[in-house]
Parts: structure tokens; sequence; C-alpha cells
């Protein structure tokens, strides 16, 4: 049995898979410029964060219906759930839809079918995070929103993604002010390929309770002062680190300085079906490769419950928590 964890980092798009991208392609009459499955593969040799969104925005032309979300959210909680996930805080980037011509609500409805019955059929509890791209403007995240309203008993906080470099939070202050008020929870990518400043800017302009990566903090002690004081926690994504060359290979990887430092560090999968494995994968990845002791998984494992939204039922919290105390390695 894997150890139980949550799964706080994972962009729902990112889980698609090269065979279900083509079945996907194949149902709604989409054509793809690769010839098969291996072809696409071969596409998945990242340079920077950049390279990758280029891929992963173009794939996303096979899901037009909520019965392709359904499908994809199905098969990633069927894979997490295989890799000991009990709990899934899930991005989805609706502004990448909306441009394509599929509503939001073509968008949530379609995750919903399978979210709504993720515990009955997969034994995961869930949770939505709407992110706002970064590199489109500040007016297109607060049209967003706009049209998020009808669906927010579905979505529990807003985030921030895509291509960070030249693009500070700060530019998101309005919206994150928006989306405080309609009682959503806040979130956002920093520190992945954006300097440390960012991080203190999404602390303090936008309001977050979670740094997506954060990575870079290392670079700035009295900011790692400060997340340690306050708790803030990190959602780190390993692999996805090594495959968008953040860091140069695993062995390289600071997560053992950074709990060390007494950071609340969580491990995720980010984009799953691109960089190379699961929630799983992940914890099993830093085990062998940084050869983190059992004290430490269970460390990481715990930490992903409490930095869960988890605040609407603290009884599962509290569940999920008894279960990682009782994991036997
Ligand atoms: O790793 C990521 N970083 C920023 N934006 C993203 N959108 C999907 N994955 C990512
Ligand atoms: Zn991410």
């Amino acid at each position: 049995m894997p150890l139980p964890k949550a799964e706080l980092h994972l962009h729902i798009e990112g889980t698609l898979e090269p065979e279900l991208a083509f079945a996907l392609a194949a149902r709604n009459g989409v054509e793809l410029p690769y010839a098969d499955t291996d072809e696409l593969r071969k596409a998945y040799d990242f340079a920077d964060l950049q390279s990758f969104l280029n891929l992963y925005y173009e794939l996303m032309a096979v899901l037009r219906t909520e019965r392709d979300f359904e499908d994809l959210a199905n098969a990633y909680l069927a894979r997490a759930a295989a890799q000991g996930v009990r709990h899934a805080e899930i991005f989805f980037d609706p502004q990448a839809h909306i441009a394509r011509g599929v509503a939001m609500g073509t968008v949530v409805e379609g995750l919903w079918r399978a979210l709504g019955s993720s515990e009955e059929h997969h034994g995961v509890s869930t949770r939505l995070i709407l992110c706002f791209l970064r590199d489109e403007s500040a007016e297109s995240a607060l049209r967003t929103l706009e049209a998020a309203k009808p669906y927010l008993d579905r979505i529990t906080a807003v985030g921030l993604d895509s291509a960070e470099v030249g693009h500070p939070p700060a530019k998101f202050r309005e919206v994150y002010e928006a989306a405080a008020a309609l009682g959503l929870r806040r979130v956002a990518h920093a520190g992945e390929e954006g300097p440390p400043e960012y991080i203190t800017e999404a602390l303090d302009v936008l309001g977050i309770e979670r740094v997506d990566h954060g990575l870079r903090c290392m670079e700035d002690p009295a900011l790692v002062e400060r997340l340690v004081r306050d708790r803030i926690p990190l959602t780190l994504c390993p692999l996805s680190n090594v495959r968008l060359r953040t860091v140069d290979t695993l062995a390289d990887h600071p997560l053992p300085t950074m709990l060390d430092a007494g950071l609340l560090c969580t491990i995720n999968s980010d984009d799953p079906a691109y960089f190379g494995g699961y929630a799983g994968d992940n914890f099993d990845a830093v085990r062998s490769t940084l050869g983190l002791s059992e004290d430490r998984l269970r460390e990481l494992a715990r930490n992903s419950f409490v930095a869960s939204f988890l605040e609407d039922d603290e009884e599962r919290r509290a569940r999920y928590l008894a279960e990682v105390e009782a994991y036997e390695f």
C-alpha cells in the first residue's frame, strides 16, 4: 500500500496522456500534428517552462466537450488513487479553453462529473482551483472570475500559472481582492523560474496562503525565515523541476535543505503526463535519489494534509492524518 498523501499542485490539463490525446482527437475530429503517440512523446524534451507550455496549450485542442473533461479527470483520479492520493486539489485553466470557444460551464460541469463522484469511484476527495494565466491581461482575469460566478459552489480557490518571468504577481491584485471577497482561497505559482521577489509580492499583494513551487525562496534567507515562521506551505514538484531544467538533476534538488530549514514542503506532480510521473512517482524519486528517511517521507505526507484546504472538513483531515501516522513503510 502506498503512503497516503494529498496532491495540491496538479494541472488537470497536464494529466493528458498521449493515448487519451489521440483518442479524444479521433472522437472530436481534431487533427494533431504528430503521427502517433511515440512521435508525440518525442516532443516531451523541454528546455524551460515556455517550451513545455507551447505543447501543453497545443494539445488542449482535443478537449472540447463535458465528456472530454470528465474522461480526463477520471483518468487522473484513477492513477492518483493507485499511488496513494487520498485528496486532490486540482488546478484548471479556463482561459485556455474559453479562448478556443469552449465555455466555462463545459469545463467546470465536465470536471465535476468526475470530481462529484470521485470519493465513491476512486476514494479520493477533491477541490477545484481556478487558475488565471499570468501572461494574459488583468482584465481577462477579471472577466474569467465573472464567468466563474455561477459555479462558485464548485470552486475552492484561485491560482496563478503560465509563463512567470516578466509577469509579476501585482498585476493581479484586483482580481485576487475580488476572489477573496467572494470567499475563495488564494494560491499562486511563484519562484519557479521567477525571482524570490515574486514570492514576497504574491504573499504581500495577492494575500496567498500557499506558494506553488516557491523553489527560489532559497535565494533569500529573510524570505525563508518568514515562510518558516508563518508556516506558509510550498507545493514542490521535483520531477517537473528536472524536466523544465529548474534544477540540473534530481540529486541537486534543494528539498533536503528546505526541510532542514523547517519549511512546510509538500511533494506534487504538476503535469504528470509530461514530466514522467504522478504523485507516488515523485515520492519514490526523491526517496531513492535524495535518500530521504522514512521520517522525512512521513513528514511530507503529513504536510500535504496540513497544507490542504480541508478547513471545511476537519474530521476528514484528522482521519487522513491518522492514516499517515499509522502507515508502515
Ligand atoms: O509548471 C507550471 N508552471 C506554470 N504554469 C503551468 N501551467 C501548467 N503547468 C505549469
Ligand atoms: Zn504548476
